[in-house]
């Protein structure tokens, strides 16, 4: 089976959540079952830029991802779109024969038995602000999925309080999956620059929602590829 391919690039360091700062490459899968209204990364999900996406057999995407890594072993991030709408399954049995590590991550609305392969699964469910309503009894089968995948973490972008409320909500349900928040980033055009001041005026908005409301779950974090890079694609 082929993969639609959107970009591969790398090594960088992983911007977000559990892993963040680490090296990585990332495989983005073109194709998405959601629309959100502020996805940073629609050169994946449109389907006006399917023609600019590849298909590539595993093994393609394999010799590109150890072009780039140099044959080190490191984590893979598998990215998207919805990368949960294909099957990775192949990719992954390839780059663990050689000693790499997988981490995918995926909103949650569709289950893979590929996530019992890999190292880290990054459920990111999507809140109010996205337009998008969870399926929590998807995300539940996710989860299952997983099964003793060695880390399921779970990582909420939050642009308002709305969106706040609703992660407490969803973390309710969840009180033993780690919980990464990120603020936001309302500027996704590549073309133009990040306003440094207001992204981290956004963090510090989060993070004094959380010290001031007493919620000690979750780590909050930047985006940091944004931080250092704006909203440059392949980095
Ligand atoms: C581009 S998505 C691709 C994977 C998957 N479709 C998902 O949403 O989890 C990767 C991560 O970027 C986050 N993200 C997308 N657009 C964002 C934005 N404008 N600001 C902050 N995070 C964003 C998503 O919530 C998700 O956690
Ligand atoms: N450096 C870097 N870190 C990231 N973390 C999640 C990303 C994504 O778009 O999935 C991403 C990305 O595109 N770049
Ligand atoms: S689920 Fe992820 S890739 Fe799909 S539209 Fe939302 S943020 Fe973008
Ligand atoms: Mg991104």
């Amino acid at each position: 089976m082929t993969l639609r391919i959107a970009e591969i690039f790398g090594p960088t360091i992983q911007g977000e959540g559990a892993l963040i700062g680490e090296p990585t490459v990332f495989v983005r899968a073109g194709g998405c079952d959601y629309r959100c209204a502020w996805c940073d990364s629609m050169h994946a999900v449109d389907s006006k830029y399917r023609h600019d996406w590849a298909a590539m057999d595993p093994a393609q995407v394999w010799d590109e991802v150890r072009e780039l890594s140099g044959g080190q072993p490191l984590t893979v991030s598998i990215s998207g779109g919805n990368p949960a709408i294909q099957d990775f399954a192949p990719l992954i049995a390839l780059g663990k024969l050689e000693g790499y590590r997988f981490a995918c991550e995926t909103q949650g609305s569709v289950a893979k038995p590929w996530f019992g392969d890999l190292d880290t699964l990054v459920l990111s469910p999507k809140p109010p602000s996205s337009g998008e309503v969870t399926d929590w009894d998807a995300f539940d089968a996710c989860l299952k999925a997983a099964g003793n995948a060695p880390q399921t973490v779970m990582k909420i972008v939050i642009f308002d309080d709305a969106d706040y409320q609703w992660a407490k909500d969803a973390a309710a349900r969840y009180p033993h999956l780690p919980l990464y928040l990120q603020p936001g980033n309302p500027e996704v055009d590549p073309d133009l620059p990040v306003d440094l001041q207001q992204t981290t005026d956004r963090l510090l908005w989060l993070i004094e929602k959380v010290t001031e409301d007493k919620w000690f779950a979750p780590r909050v974090l930047p985006q940091l590829h944004v931080l250092v890079w704006g909203n440059k694609r392949g980095v």
